[in-house]
């Protein structure tokens, strides 16, 4: 049930790509839903020079296509105020501290302060300090900073980033966004894991054999090329997501399911991942570039990318959390552009039996298969179970079959958008969807020993065509210890 959340965000970057297509459609959907109304109100900025019926404008055009109504559009569209603003222009936070008061005044906004940075990362730290030295702050109700991605370069700089913002947040007024933390099937894992004892109880290296987590892209780099030849998949993917997702299946049961508890498992999880030295990289991670194919150019020929770039498109990589519950169990993950296909999953493979004695009794080769646990997490979103089962008819062989349970189409219209989910959160100063500080810096530890690896080696590039699963090497990484990516483009 809906309960309504007072609040004034001041959006940095509200004439940004990303305000217009993933911010407002969340925010809009939020008040379809009854979860901000009359006490709701946010200001948009940006150096543009914009009024407010021009800001208006643009949101409305980015939420009518979900609209019950022009009306309903536009009353939405009224709690919108736009302040042309340069943020590194001291003189206009107290501008802005002044239309915040009013707004907080005609909304009666309790003093509820969200300040959401949608800029470029050079800007984090100029912003919240300004807000804090330009005493934008209300000394009321609360002040909470929502941040996008990338949270720094490296550790380094994500350290120091983190130095400045605590020296105007403290950590619990800090919401670190990551989007996958608001899609329904990775909120799932959770409660599939500790909702189910029968499946928690065998949730260890007894019973599996590795884990494998894939977030394939079937586009290219498009017009982020800027940005990502500065990131790569690497951290563009892997130390947020990926990470993230990974913590969710290795961490231990928390004892309340509350942000605080929750997030002390995920980084005790993390802080059991074995970081790897220089020839456990070269052995364990793979690094893939996109070549040309028909109308589809190299990546080193797509619009804002150097043509010696040595930014990867892809990467695969076998982690391993040293602790009891998963010593032995290999943690495989993939993500990449223009791979064969869009989609989401993850699949926990279960050992099988030590010998396949069905088939020893027939005389036949072994046939039974592992027994696969697969979180749909996207386009397709659901659970899926394959086991073993006898071959119908005369003898005793065995085949498998698969358990599907997929969300129907009504729940799926019944899924909030990862933004519309996180933004909700935050004003209700939920932190559990969002990374921790610790989370972010243990995951830095492990991404930059690649990093550091990989740059000291000039990769041999392009070497995967799209529209594949990536480069050989990455089937390697598993066939090479007689396993297999449960997902294969030919399935
Ligand atoms: N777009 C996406 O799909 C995703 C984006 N992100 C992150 O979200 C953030 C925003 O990205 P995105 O919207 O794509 O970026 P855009 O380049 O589209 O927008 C940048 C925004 O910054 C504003 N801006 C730039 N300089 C100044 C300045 N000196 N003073 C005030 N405003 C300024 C621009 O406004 P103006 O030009 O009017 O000054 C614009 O609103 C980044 O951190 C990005 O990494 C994260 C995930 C996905
Ligand atoms: O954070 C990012 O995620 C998107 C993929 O997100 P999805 O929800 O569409 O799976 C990726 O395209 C982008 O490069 C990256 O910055």
């Amino acid at each position: 049930m809906a309960t309504e959340q007072t609040a004034l965000i001041t959006l940095f970057g509200a004439t940004g790509d990303l305000a217009s297509r993933k911010l407002y459609p969340a925010l809009f959907n939020l008040y379809k839903k009854g979860e901000i109304k009359e006490h709701f109100a946010l200001i948009g900025t940006g150096r543009r020079e914009w009024d407010d019926d021009k800001f208006r404008s643009v949101v409305s055009d980015s939420v009518k296509g979900a609209a019950d109504s022009d009306q309903q559009v536009s009353d939405f569209a009224s709690h919108f105020y736009y302040k042309s603003h340069d943020v590194t222009n001291p003189e206009h936070y107290k501008v802005l501290k002044g239309v915040a008061d009013q707004l907080d005044a005609k909304y009666d906004l309790k003093g509820n302060r969200i300040f959401y940075i949608s800029l470029a990362p050079r800007f984090f730290s100029l912003v919240a300090n300004n807000l804090k030295q330009q005493n934008v702050f209300s000394d009321n109700g609360f002040n909470r900073l929502i941040i996008e991605k990338p949270f720094g370069h490296d550790f380094e700089s994500a350290q120091e980033l983190n130095d400045s913002l605590s020296s105007a947040f403290d950590e619990d007024q800090v919401f670190r966004i990551d989007h996958y933390l608001g899609k329904e099937m990775v909120q799932n894992i959770a409660a599939l894991r500790f909702g189910n004892p029968m499946i928690e109880s065998v949730w260890n290296n007894k019973f599996i054999d590795n884990v494998q987590v894939t977030l394939a892209e079937n586009m290219g780099v498009g017009e982020r090329a800027g940005y990502y030849d500065t990131s790569g998949a690497l951290r563009d993917m892997v130390q947020n997501h990926i990470m993230q997702i990974l913590s969710l299946l290795a961490m231990d049961e928390p004892n309340k399911y509350k942000d605080v508890e929750i997030r002390a498992q995920k980084v005790k999880a993390l802080q059991s991942l074995h970081i790897y030295d220089e020839d456990e990289v070269a052995k364990n991670f793979v690094r893939g570039q996109y070549g040309a194919n028909g109308d589809q150019k190299d990546y080193r020929h797509e619009d804002n990318v150097p043509e010696d770039s040595n930014t990867e498109t892809f990467v695969a990589g076998k982690l391993e959390f040293q602790n009891n519950r998963w010593a032995g169990v290999p943690f495989y993950v993939r993500t990449g552009k223009l791979l064969a296909d869009k989609f989401a999953r993850i699949d926990v493979v279960f050992k099988k039996p030590a010998l396949d004695d069905f088939a020893r009794a027939n005389g036949t080769a072994p046939q039974l298969l592992p027994s696969v646990l697969t979180i749909k997490i996207e386009p397709d979103s659901g659970f899926e179970m394959q086991l073993n089962k006898k071959h119908v008819g005369q003898g005793y062989t065995t085949d498998s079959f698969k358990f599907t349970h997929d969300l129907t189409d009504s729940e799926m219209k019944e899924v909030p958008l990862p933004y519309e989910r996180l933004i909700n959160d935050a004003m209700k100063g939920d932190h559990t969807n969002f990374a921790s500080w610790a989370e972010v810096a243990q995951a830095w530890k492990f991404v930059d020993q690649i990093e550091k690896f990989w740059n000291s080696k000039k990769a041999d590039f392009p070497n995967y065509t799209p529209g594949t699963m990536g480069p050989k090497a990455a089937e390697e990484l598993l066939t090479r210890s007689g396993r297999n990516w449960a997902f294969r483009a030919e399935d």
